[in-house]
């Protein structure tokens, strides 16, 4: 059972990079009613701050999990390694960052929280902060919670403008990527998407739309052999159970809509080749959920936005639909 605040259940909201847009993204949460109770992690006087800065009228008050609400966010103080200014990145606060993730995802795994929501971290300054300004020890939310959650494969989707976009690799270099689309990757992606949109999206029986890798799907193997070596035999194999799998396709022709209408999700092979086109539909709508986890997390679909950092001017809508997609999937995962 999940500790609750009042009767509903506890969502954490990790508060993200603080020198970018998610302590002032985390403000407009006081909006709204959520039929969950967000509590913010981050450090308190740094939300205050970043309150004042953007004239948001919010008031934080230390999360206790046996006061009642009211009007005012409850926030879990983790304190900021050094002050932050917006748009200012330091790494002296990457390690910070990484312990909002630490707090939340032991909430998640020992039911004190029903799901987590990320506002956006700098992976650069993470990586420089554990000594690696030339390698990439930290490379995204989606890895780290895999690991830290000791799941082997988990798998990024993207929901937004009427479309479900997943990925068989996520972040790595595009030279490294024909490499990493081996069957055993492939294979497990695709049963990860299928049983999470069963588990989570409540479709019964899913149809996926899987890319090629290279141009035109290979162009029957003049163009690139991965779609006759590694996609079409796992396709089929798993088509001989009975999924739904609709593939190799041409990516650049996939996404048109009366392609779309056929799948409830697409199988994108690499981030740049299914991210740009949801992003271009959605962005600042959309949510980015992590597939195959233990435990339930979304999140926003941008950046750390440094540009914008202290302005006041950062779009919630993202925010907002990621802590309902939570809720929906917590909600969801009560009644099963
Ligand atoms: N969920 C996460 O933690 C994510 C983190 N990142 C990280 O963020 C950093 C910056 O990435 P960029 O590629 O510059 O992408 P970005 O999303 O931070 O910015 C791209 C453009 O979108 C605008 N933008 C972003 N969020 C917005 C919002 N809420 N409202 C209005 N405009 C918004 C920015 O001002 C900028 O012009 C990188 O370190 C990247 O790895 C990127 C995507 C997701
Ligand atoms: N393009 C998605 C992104 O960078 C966010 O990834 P993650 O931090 O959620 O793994």
């Amino acid at each position: 059972m999940t500790a609750g605040h009042g009767a509903k259940p506890v969502v954490a909201i990790t508060s993200g990079e603080p020198a970018g847009v998610g302590p002032e993204l985390c403000c407009h949460l006081a909006s709204r009613e959520w039929p969950v109770t967000p509590v913010i992690i981050g450090d308190i006087d740094l939300l205050r701050a970043r309150a004042a800065l953007t004239g948001s009228p919010v008031r934080f008050v230390q999360w206790t999990r046996e006061a009642s609400p009211d009007s005012a966010l409850p926030v879990l103080h983790v304190p900021l390694a050094r002050p932050s200014r917006p748009g200012v990145l330091d790494a002296a606060n990457g390690r910070y960052v990484l312990e909002l993730l630490d707090r939340a995802i032991k909430g998640c795994v020992e039911g004190e929280f029903a799901a987590m929501v990320t506002a956006p971290v700098h992976k650069g300054v993470i990586c420089e902060s554990l000594g690696a300004p030339d390698a990439m020890p930290f490379s995204g939310h989606t890895e780290y919670l895999a690991e830290h959650t000791g799941t082997p494969r988990v798998v990024m989707m993207l929901v937004g403008g009427g479309m479900r976009v997943a990925l068989v690799t996520t972040h790595l270099p595009l030279a490294q990527v024909p490499a990493a689309v081996t069957p055993q990757a492939l294979e497990e992606t695709i049963r990860i998407l299928h049983t999470d949109l069963v588990r989570h999206f409540g479709i019964a029986a899913p149809r996926i739309l899987v890319a090629g890798l290279n141009p035109h799907a290979g162009e029957g193997g003049h163009m690139g052999r991965e779609e006759i070596d590694v996609i079409i035999p796992v396709l089929e194999r798993l088509r001989a159970e009975g999924l739904q799998l609709i593939g190799p396709l041409p990516a650049d022709t996939l996404f048109v809509p009366h392609t779309l209408a056929q799948g409830d999700a697409v199988l994108a092979m690499y981030h740049d080749q299914g991210l740009p086109v949801l992003k271009h539909a959605s962005f600042g709508g959309g949510v980015n959920v992590t597939l195959g986890l233990p435990i339930i997390r979304t999140s926003v679909d941008h950046g750390t936005a440094l540009d914008l950092a202290g302005s006041g001017k950062a779009d919630p809508g993202s925010l907002f639909a990621a802590l309902d997609l939570a809720a929906t999937m917590v909600a969801a995962r009560a009644v099963r």
